[in-house]
């Protein structure tokens, strides 16, 4: 899947991936009130409104973009109806021929992360027979129960040629907290990199690893130590727009080749018809907006490479 990942940003020229992080405030009146009329105001009603939300920014920008992330906690808080619409959106993004990119940031005790692989990436046996759960591409994964915890989603990873990014340093304010300190001299976050670069070692794909990593576009400086630190792990870059990351920032993330990072934006991309920039477009056209926030965001960052 890290080939295809790399083929597919190579043919559509982005190294971008929109993130599905749909919340009900961003939700259209429209698509609202059709969802309400058929459901009520419910879970249901709620999960259909982010459902078709999703569809329509989906349907206005997957021959732009490589790759999508819905984040599953904005889905989870609508309980099972939201489950099963975090289900639809992989699905149908896979159909439109996108790489999903599942953030759930999972990673335990072996035996309980063997069973997130599963659910995630993997086929769960049931009896005879064996069935995939929400089959994302690549999962994100926290590795802060150590190797433990990320073996099994790599025994899965080897199986199924899917994927993980890891995260070493996070795009938030207080992920200094832990992820600074030093020991021995060195950052934490700089050892999970090293951590990462030798787990991928193991994992390769034709110029990349399919273990990939997540360093925020907030940390610029440490971005680049860290790119340095991992020459071959992919760098899934989340914090560009509404955190404040910029694309000047990002070059330092990217390779000589101009490949090794992708850039998301969630709330940029998906509620980009609230911004002041996209207005013209208005509610009902918000996936027209959101179309045009990919192109930008697209220009934007291929201008720093
Ligand atoms: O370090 C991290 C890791 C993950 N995220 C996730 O990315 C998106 C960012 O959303 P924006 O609206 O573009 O800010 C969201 O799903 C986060 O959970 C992150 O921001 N930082």
């Amino acid at each position: 899947m890290i080939n295809k990942l790399v083929e597919e940003i190579k043919k559509k020229n982005a190294p971008i991936v929109v993130g599905l992080d749909p919340m009900l405030n961003y939700v259209p009146q429209q698509i609202q009130k059709a969802a309400f009329e058929e459901y009520g105001e419910t879970l249901e009603g709620a999960a259909e409104a982010i459902w078709q939300f999703n569809k329509g920014i989906v349907d206005a920008t997957y021959d732009l973009i490589p790759a999508v992330k819905p984040q599953i906690a904005m889905y989870e808080q609508f309980g099972l109806p939201g489950m099963a619409a975090f289900k639809k959106t992989v699905d149908y993004c896979k159909e439109k021929g996108l790489i999903v990119i599942g953030d759930v940031k999972r990673g335990d005790i072996g035996s309980t992360s063997a069973a997130y692989a599963v659910g995630h990436l993997g086929k769960v046996q049931v009896g005879s027979k064996s069935y995939y759960g929400f089959d994302e591409d690549f999962a994100t994964v926290n590795p802060y129960l150590g190797s433990d915890g990320i073996n099994p989603f790599l025994d899965v990873c080897k199986e199924e040629k899917k994927g993980i990014f890891v995260l070493v340093k996070t795009s938030n304010p207080s992920s200094g907290e832990f992820q600074d300190q030093k020991i021995d001299g060195k950052p934490l976050y700089e050892l999970v990199g090293e951590k990462v670069a030798q787990w991928g070692e193991e994992c390769m794909g034709d110029t990349y690893s399919y273990v990939g990593c997540v360093v925020g576009a907030t940390y610029p400086e440490m971005g680049k130590v860290l790119r340095k630190i991992m020459p071959k792990t992919y760098i899934l870059v989340p914090g560009y727009g509404a955190q404040g990351g910029t694309a000047k920032d990002l070059a330092p993330y990217f390779n000589s080749d101009g490949l090794g990072a992708i850039v998301n934006s969630s709330r940029g991309i998906i509620a980009a018809y609230k911004k002041d920039t996209y207005a013209k477009y208005g509610e009902a056209n918000y996936a027209d907006a959101s179309r045009q926030a990919v192109v930008d965001m697209i220009e934007d960052i291929n201008s720093v490479l």
